[in-house]
């Protein structure tokens, strides 16, 4: 190319016909404005490790629900993340009553007491904040994959005047008083006006919140509107363009963001946008068994990539089939009749809500399945409901309604293939199994034989420590992210399969249990996991076996941190989790294991392991027995209730693990 063809060197005019499908072709130059804007930018985007998070809003508006959540999905993603609630200090430090005098602006005491919380508060973050002890560092044993993790507090108040704004920005980033401890700060604004969905709010708050301790729910649901009104008397929303906010409206009906550039900062979006708080359950359950899985245990085999479903995974497939169309519909008839029902508290049900925000009644009808509204009586009378759900052929209909995701292996996605029935099967490698690398199909035990270094490191450090070429599960929270946000977007119920150690790292998120534990979480064969939301952010967990193993050993449910399950349900080696709970389960070596010359099992690095989606190590009685002796210990069995108080689970039993209740 001469001098002269060099879009934008002066000579012969570029072509402009390609303009509006590739752009301008000239070289991007950099004029004063763009380098100021540019470096605006990067002032922004200041590296810093270290992020406070402001919640900003009125009472009842949610902002200890984001908490929550935000928390619970930092911590997941692998970031520090703590909660410091000025409620709970100013409960500490107020004398006397908290109602809602205590929060009038003309209140000189209570002024000073507020601040006196919020400054106890601040100190408490900062110093977390500061200190780095406890957080991940850098270690040889560990390949150096485990670095120094990301601190962010969460700073969970009102928040409601600049001036309080302008001292949580002092505190938090003074030059002189933070020098060298540099620390990004975000606030995060929900502002809701809907008259009801407050009601609903305050009525949580009242049952659940220490402050209404002794009040009878109209005195304390009327104290709480009181506190709001003194809190309006002196609000001020969120609006200086040189701090960076996130402004949430009517539950993320609306966001809008103001100088969010920041690594942390701008990885929290989709997150708060996908938030909701209405309920609908997920289901997660691994890829049904392979054709050859019973054969390849005998045989010794390792296990191919694209193996299709087996007999007995067919097996699976019909009664996932029939286990999900008794909860999808279920699902949808309680919510129908929730809808139409009028709330028992608030009085509202859907004929009160329409056309104020919440869209017409034709478009809840819809989102119900049920053109009729009108015939809300037979509605309610009715037990069972046609319903009409549509395949993704646009005309079929479906049996029940269902968001469905699968990895991309054949045996997953054949897992969810019912009948021809179109669903829209979201098929995602995000949840293909942990990439394994040069070690691919390959057994543990083998590979601890030929490689011991390495196999001792994945043995100190399974979380963190990569497979040749392959991944870590570490590796796997990135590649799941986008799944969780799906996931908790959704407003129906969700289906997912996938393989142990995906969901392992998923289940960890639900659970709310530290990731870096989850190497240790069983996940039998032939049972589904079902999450439903609490109405503080946390999930509420049931496991429902559909039938039993066909390894001899059934599989059990068992608490997840703990156990080390019999069923092949985990992707390296077991070992005792970290915060010390729960007894490192012995397993009886294989033959050829126990038979071998010294290696790693015989240095110690016990027990021998169970991988995934490969050959089944036969599991002693004791394994058997502390089993169901932790599953009585740490479960809940609705069964038990029930006068079925047998440890031994069947098949399409029920167990409760966690209840979480409402945490405020
Ligand atoms: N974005 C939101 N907008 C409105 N309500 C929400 C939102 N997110 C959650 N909620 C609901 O708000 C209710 C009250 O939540 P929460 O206790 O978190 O409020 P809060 O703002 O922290 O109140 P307070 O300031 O009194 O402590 C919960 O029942 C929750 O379901
Ligand atoms: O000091 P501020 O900003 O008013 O916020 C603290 C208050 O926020 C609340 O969470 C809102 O009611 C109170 O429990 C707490 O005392």
């Amino acid at each position: 190319m001469s001098g002269s063809d060099q879009p934008g060197s002066g000579g012969e005019k570029p072509a402009t016909d390609s303009y509006y499908a590739k752009g301008s072709a000239e070289l991007a130059t950099e004029s004063a404005l763009t380098l100021l804007k540019i470096q605006h930018r990067l002032r922004l985007t200041k590296r810093s490790d270290r992020l406070v998070i402001v919640l900003v809003g009125l009472p009842g508006r949610g902002k200890s629900f984001v908490a929550r959540k935000l928390q619970n999905f930092l911590t997941w993603r692998g970031t520090e993340c703590k909660v410091f609630n000025v409620g709970k200090y100013r409960r500490e430090v107020a004398i006397g009553s908290c109602d809602s005098n205590f929060f009038d602006s003309k209140n000189e005491a209570a002024i000073e007491a507020r601040q006196k919380a919020a400054s106890l508060a601040m100190e408490d973050m900062l110093r977390w904040l500061d200190n780095n002890e406890g957080s991940g560092t850098a270690t040889p044993s560990s390949g150096a994959l485990r670095k120094a993790k990301d601190r962010i507090g969460i700073f969970d108040a009102t928040n409601s005047t600049k001036s309080r704004r302008n001292w949580i920005l002092e505190q938090c980033t003074c030059r002189v008083k933070r020098a060298g401890k540099p620390i990004g700060v975000v606030f995060v604004e929900s502002i809701c006006d809907d008259k009801d969905l407050l009601r609903a709010n305050y009525l949580t708050k009242v049952n659940n919140s220490p402050d209404y301790d002794g009040m009878t729910s109209e005195e304390a649901l009327a104290d709480i509107e009181e506190r709001c009104r003194k809190y309006e008397e002196t609000y001020e929303t969120l609006d200086e363009d040189s701090q960076s906010y996130i402004k949430i409206f009517n539950l993320s009906s609306k966001i809008l963001l103001n100088h969010i550039y920041g690594r942390m900062a701008k990885s929290i979006v989709p997150a708060l946008m996908a938030w909701n708080i209405g309920t609908r359950p997920v289901f997660i359950c691994r890829a049904g068994m392979t054709m050859n899985d019973n054969e390849r245990s005998m045989l010794n085999l390792g296990m191919s990539r694209s193996e299709n479903l087996g007999e007995h995974g067919r097996t699976f497939r019909d009664k996932l089939f029939n286990f999900m169309k008794d909860e999808c519909l279920g699902f949808m008839s309680r919510r129908r009749k929730a809808a139409f029902s009028p709330d028992m508290n608030t009085g509202t049900s859907i004929s009160g809500t329409m056309n104020r925000g919440f869209g017409s009644s034709s478009d809840l009808a819809a989102f119900l399945k049920d053109e009729d509204s009108d015939e809300e009586t037979s509605i309610l009378n009715s037990e069972h409901v046609e319903e009409e759900y549509i395949g993704c052929d646009g005309v079929t209909p479906l049996p029940f309604p269902c968001y469905i995701m699968s990895s991309t292996m054949p045996r997953a996605r054949q897992t969810v293939e019912w009948e021809d029935l179109p669903y829209d099967v979201h098929m995602l490698s995000n949840l293909n199994p942990l990439d394994k690398g040069d070690f691919t199909g390959r057994e543990l035990e083998d590979i601890g034989e030929e490689h011991p270094d390495w196999y001792t490191q994945l043995v100190s450090d399974p979380f963190y420590t990569r497979f040749p070429g392959g991944e870590c599960y570490g590796d796997l929270t990135s590649r799941l992210e986008s799944v969780v946000v799906d996931i908790e977007q959704q407003v129906g119920p969700v289906l997912v399969v996938s393989h142990v150690s995906v969901l392992q790292v998923m289940v960890a998120y639900f659970r709310d249990t530290p990731v870096e534990n989850c190497t240790s979480i069983a996940l039998p064969m032939n049972t589904v996991l079902k999450f439903t939301p609490a109405k503080g952010g946390s999930w509420q967990e049931s496991q429902h076996c559909l039938m039993p193993s066909t390894h001899g050993s059934q599989s059990k449910l068992c608490q997840l941190s703990d156990m080390h399950p019999p069923d092949h349900t985990c992707d390296t080696p077991m070992m005792q989790s970290p915060n010390g709970h729960g007894p490192m389960v012995k397993l009886e070596m294989s033959k050829k294991f126990s038979n071998s010359p010294p290696s790693a099992l015989a240095r110690g690095l016990t027990p021998p392991p169970i991988w995934g989606d490969h050959r089944v190590i036969s599991v002693s009685d004791h394994h058997a027995q502390s089993e169901n002796a932790d599953a009585d210990r740490g479960l809940s069995r609705r069964g038990a209730t029930e006068g079925r108080n047998t440890p031994a689970m069947t098949c399409r039993d029920e167990v409760t693990i966690r209840d979480s209740g409402i945490v405020s």
